[in-house]
């Protein structure tokens, strides 16, 4: 059955969602889903943007023909081989003999790659250059490594519509509800927009960062990306949050605290000290156990929040595998600009402490680590209590001049 949305004038959502999909990129976990939206354009000649996963082809092509209604497809523009987006092209060129895919000469060499059968039926394009359609003239743009080297976007000059592949999208299936001012995207979507943007494309600012640039060239009406709503209203919220996530500034002034525990005592000493600076008047503060947290919602915490507690038991002479691999993701995306607090636990020999700091200080960028430290060994006694107090007063001093 077709399942289509209108988006504007001569301009269809045909894409699909999956609930069934449990990791995108066999990585991240997805419990609301996720859609793959593809958009077709009915002018004098007809123009599929992009196609969808080949779990959701079935449904892209009883959309398109639903929404194509007796007419042939003249115009395929890839602006992502990506295969959640390009995966059903092949099928598409079976169905309509006559359609001709638009894309970057990157793509066509990825198609072969992938081993689509394409020969004769693309032609590349490049930055700058333009195609009209009928009523409608698109530009192309280039947009390498967001998040892919061949990605482009496309605008459209006629209805300011930008299709702006992986750029702008999130998380979550639609189940309906197309536009941003049809879910409350700052309650229900933000999170996983953000934990989209920043595990996905986060490692790739400054390109993120050129985009911005060359939009902001552009009179943009409406985004369309490739996952998650259609942007029509109220762009500049969230053109501001790519701006802020793609220069690595936090959103907001906050503490997260990340701690690894196999018995409970370190667990317990960064409860209290959660307490501590909540009590000197930061309220803003989060708790993750590290072992039971996907790292990509810690990564996504980590671009929201100005301050990192990280707090370790030492294992085997070195720090807890779990959090080292939260280190490694957050050096592997670029985080930085953060103000970090750490906590170590050991019963004979205490390590991770000085090992999380000398990870941060030489193989991450811009990563302010606090002097005062919280040594514990074993299980945190009276002798702690003053260096945890001066632990939460460091933090919170170090909050208090921004707010
Ligand atoms: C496999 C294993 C290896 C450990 N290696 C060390 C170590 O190298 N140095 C040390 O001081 N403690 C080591 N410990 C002890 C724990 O780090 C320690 O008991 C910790 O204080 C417990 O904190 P928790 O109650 O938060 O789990 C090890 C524990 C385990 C289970």
């Amino acid at each position: 059955m077709y399942n289509v949305r209108e988006i504007t004038d001569d301009l269809y959502w045909v894409g699909a969602n999956d609930h069934r999909l449990a990791l995108f990129e066999n990585i991240f976990p997805i419990p609301d889903g996720v859609s793959y939206n593809s958009y077709l354009l009915l002018d004098k000649q007809t123009v599929l943007f992009d196609t969808v996963d080949w779990s959701a082809c079935r449904q892209l092509l009883q959309n398109i023909e639903h929404v194509l209604n007796g007419r042939s497809l003249d115009y395929l523009v890839i602006n992502h081989m990506e295969p959640d987006h390009g995966a059903s092209i092949e099928e598409v060129l079976l169905r309509y003999p006559k359609a001709k895919i638009i894309t970057t000469e990157k793509a066509v060499m990825l198609m072969h790659q992938f081993g689509f059968q394409v020969d004769g039926r693309t032609e590349e394009v490049k930055e700058g250059d333009t195609r009209c359609f009928g009523k409608h003239t698109v530009a192309f743009v280039a947009a390498p490594m967001v998040h892919w080297p061949e990605a482009m976007v496309t605008f459209d000059t006629t209805n300011g519509a930008l299709f702006s592949a992986d750029a702008f999208g999130s998380f979550r299936a639609l189940d309906g509800k197309m536009f941003n001012d049809e879910v409350n995207f700052d309650r229900d979507w933000i999170d996983e927009a953000r934990r989209y943007f920043t595990n996905i494309v986060g490692k790739y600012g400054p390109f993120v960062q050129a985009l911005l640039k060359k939009a902001g060239t552009i009179d943009i009406k409406i985004i369309c990306p490739l996952h998650g709503p259609v942007w029509r209203s109220n762009l500049g919220y969230f053109l501001d949050k790519y701006d802020k996530w793609s220069r690595y500034e936090p959103e907001e002034q906050g503490v997260m605290i990340v701690y690894s525990s196999m018995y409970g005592n370190t667990e317990s000493a960064v409860g209290a000290l959660a307490t501590k600076i909540v009590e000197k008047g930061m309220p803003n503060v989060v708790m993750y156990d590290v072992s039971k947290t996907d790292v990509s919602y810690l990564i996504s915490e980590a671009f929201r929040l100005s301050h990192i507690v990280l707090a370790s038991v030492t294992y085997n002479l070195g720090i807890y595998p779990p959090m080292k691999n939260f280190l490694m993701d957050m050096k592997a995306l670029n985080v930085q600009k953060r103000t970090v607090a750490l906590v170590e636990n050991g019963s004979w020999a205490c390590k991770s402490g000085t090992l999380m700091r000398e990870f941060l200080e030489s193989e991450m960028k811009d990563m302010e680590v606090l002097d005062d430290q919280l040594t514990i060994n074993s299980s945190m006694n009276e002798n702690n209590f003053e260096d945890l107090d001066a632990l939460a007063e460091g933090i919170v001093q170090s909050i208090k001049p921004s707010l």
